[in-house]
């Protein structure tokens, strides 16, 4: 039996452990037994399903139904808080992940998130009245209801392993779902506390279940057909696994995808704005070791510009890493895999490579690469030809705006983001109307992740749907019309009925049909309301004036 201990207040969720948190992060990370997953997918949806009973057996009201998904996600909150130091500890084991990245890309962002989605929920969930003036509608009760989709599976990626697992959670929960997270097993340390942080959080038995594994056990996930959405977070490649198999039994996806991001730094940027713009673009390029989704992939610079601006590039690399070595806080690639790919294309790179300056002794056998710049690079370079999960910024001078945005769009078209560097709104405009793109920033690169309540997700190849804010609620809602009709209405509405007739078709589109406002040339036409009240206004007023006078 499933137990839907209503969350009537916060628990408290800080647990007082004698154990060093050392102790606690393990890099051992046990994968589900693929015959669990069968039995976990089931207790998921008997949770759902038995808490959308209780609901209505109960006829609980939507303020309870609110009230209850609050204090789930205070509880949530609360654990994550709880384990602040923990998670940065685990992802410094994962992956040398700087503390400062863990605190201010993920954890912080996540805790506000959930913040966000707390107070918004009542405004979310509330129904949304509409109002229909015509003959069918007018005496209707006709609503908006956003509802639970059911149970729901999420995958994430190893990049921001803590964040794209949990705030999609959050999401699911918030919609009304019950959810089973793949975390990546690629950070393995991340892995094991996700799952200690869902059990603090002290949530109903079958709410959150997590399945440890790679992609074995994440493909017994995604052909069970058992779920009623899928939110995957990762590579273009698997995203097309995921959708085959979710087609299969026409689940919907939301499929968060890579790809490679462009950057223009063009003619028309004053050069005041320069060294903050090129800071900017090193802060989006090499944070998290060039491990981010909607990363500076490649860098195009106006070729009249091009040797200044790679001047100034040089001496800002220098600046912002001095000297890397193995105390620098410089987060690591993730494993050896991605250190073999980024080196073999460095060796095989056609452009000049300038890079942040390297204690080479201290760093052997870690998988760190300096922030690097590739000057001179073309568009057939090794590190052109797919998303770099790296930091490597090939820098690539163009002439024509136009034959340069030609050349993204037949290589690499519909990016997750796009970002332009230029003072011209008139060329910006350009730009943003040519390439389509996710999202796009003007003067700052990645940070438009963080802000709430808008949509965040990828078009074309960098993927479908989205979420953020209310469209992350969305995202794990369906939403529906509720239309209550009186039945007196009938007085009106029989016409509809057969036996039809002459009378009742010309009746009914009598009653139905609108007129256009416009003529046959497209042009408006004078309102026939404005045809009728501006006389009978002009009336009023004179004889309101006469009787003003006469007074
Ligand atoms: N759009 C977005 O919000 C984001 C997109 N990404 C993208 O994710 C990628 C990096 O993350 P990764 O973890 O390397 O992605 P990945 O696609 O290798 O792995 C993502 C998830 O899929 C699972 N998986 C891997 N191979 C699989 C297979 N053959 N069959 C079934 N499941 C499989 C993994 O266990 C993991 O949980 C990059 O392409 C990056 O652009 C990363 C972060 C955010
Ligand atoms: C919520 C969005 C986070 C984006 C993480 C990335 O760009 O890899």
């Amino acid at each position: 039996m499933i137990s839907l201990a209503p969350s009537t207040s916060v628990a408290s969720t800080s647990t007082s452990t004698s154990t060093s948190t050392e102790s606690i992060s393990s890099s051992v990370l046990s994968f589900t037994p693929l015959d669990d997953i069968d039995i976990r997918i089931k207790r998921s949806k008997e949770y759902f399903n038995l808490k959308q009973q209780q609901l209505a057996l109960e006829n609980k009201s939507l303020k309870y139904e609110i009230r209850d998904r609050q204090n789930l996600l205070k509880r949530l909150y609360f654990a994550i808080k709880d384990n602040e130091e923990l998670i940065i500890l685990a992802m410094e084991k994962d992956f040398n992940r700087s503390r400062q990245e863990t605190i201010s890309l993920e954890f912080v962002k996540l805790l506000n998130d959930i913040l966000h989605i707390i107070e918004s929920l009542p405004k979310w969930m509330s129904n949304k009245k509409v109002n229909d003036w015509s003959p069918v509608g007018m005496f209707g009760n006709i609503q908006i209801q956003n509802i639970a989709l059911g149970t729901v599976l999420i995958i994430a990626p190893f990049n921001f392993p803590l964040l794209l697992a949990l705030l999609p959670v959050v999401y699911a929960i918030s919609g009304g779902n019950s959810v089973i997270l793949k975390p990546s097993e690629l950070t393995p340390n991340t892995a094991n506390i996700i799952e200690r942080i869902v059990e603090q959080s002290q949530l109903p038995s079958g709410l959150v279940q997590i399945i440890q594994g790679g992609a074995v056990e994440n493909t017994k996930l995604i052909n069970s057909g058992e779920f009623d959405k899928i939110f995957y977070t990762g590579s273009p490649r698997v995203g097309a696994i995921v959708a085959e198999a979710a087609a299969k039994s026409l689940t919907p996806c939301v499929l968060e995808l890579g790809g490679k991001s462009p950057t223009f730094f063009t003619q028309n940027l004053n050069r005041s704005h320069w060294e903050t713009a090129l800071k900017r673009i090193f802060f989006g390029s090499f944070a998290n070791s060039g491990q981010i989704c909607v990363r500076p992939d490649y860098l195009l610079v106006h070729s009249s510009i091009y040797k200044d601006v790679v001047k100034l590039a040089t001496q800002l690399l220098h600046e912002m890493f001095p000297l890397i070595d193995s105390q620098t806080e410089f987060t690591h690639l993730i494993n050896d895999d991605s250190y073999k790919r980024t080196t073999i294309k460095l060796k095989t790179t056609n452009s000049n490579i300038i890079q942040a300056k390297i204690d080479e002794s201290s760093l052997q056998g870690l998988n760190l690469v300096p922030p690097t710049l590739l000057i001179d690079c073309d568009w057939d370079d090794s590190f052109m030809k797919e998303e770099n999960f790296a930091p490597i910024l090939p820098i690539i001078k163009y002439d024509n705006l136009d034959k340069t945005i030609d050349k993204i769009m037949t290589f690499h078209d519909t990016p997750l983001a796009e970002y332009i560097f230029s003072d011209n709104s008139t060329e910006i405009n350009h730009i943003l109307t040519r390439l389509r793109a996710g999202d796009c920033m003007v003067g700052d690169t990645i940070i438009h992740v963080g802000v709430p309540d808008t949509p965040f997700g990828g078009i074309g190849t960098s993927g479908y749907g989205n979420y953020g804010g209310n469209y992350g609620f969305s995202a794990f809602t369906h939403e529906r019309t509720v239309f209550k009709q009186p039945y007196w209405m009938d007085l009106a509405l029989s016409m509809r009925y057969p036996p039809y007739s002459i009378t009742k078709r010309q009746l009914a589109q009598i009653a139905t049909e609108r007129k256009p406002w416009f003529d046959r040339d497209g042009n408006d036409k004078f309102p026939l309301w404005k045809a009728i009240l501006i006389p009978i206004g002009l009336i009023m007023v004179s004889l309101l004036t006469k009787k003003y006078i006469s007074s």
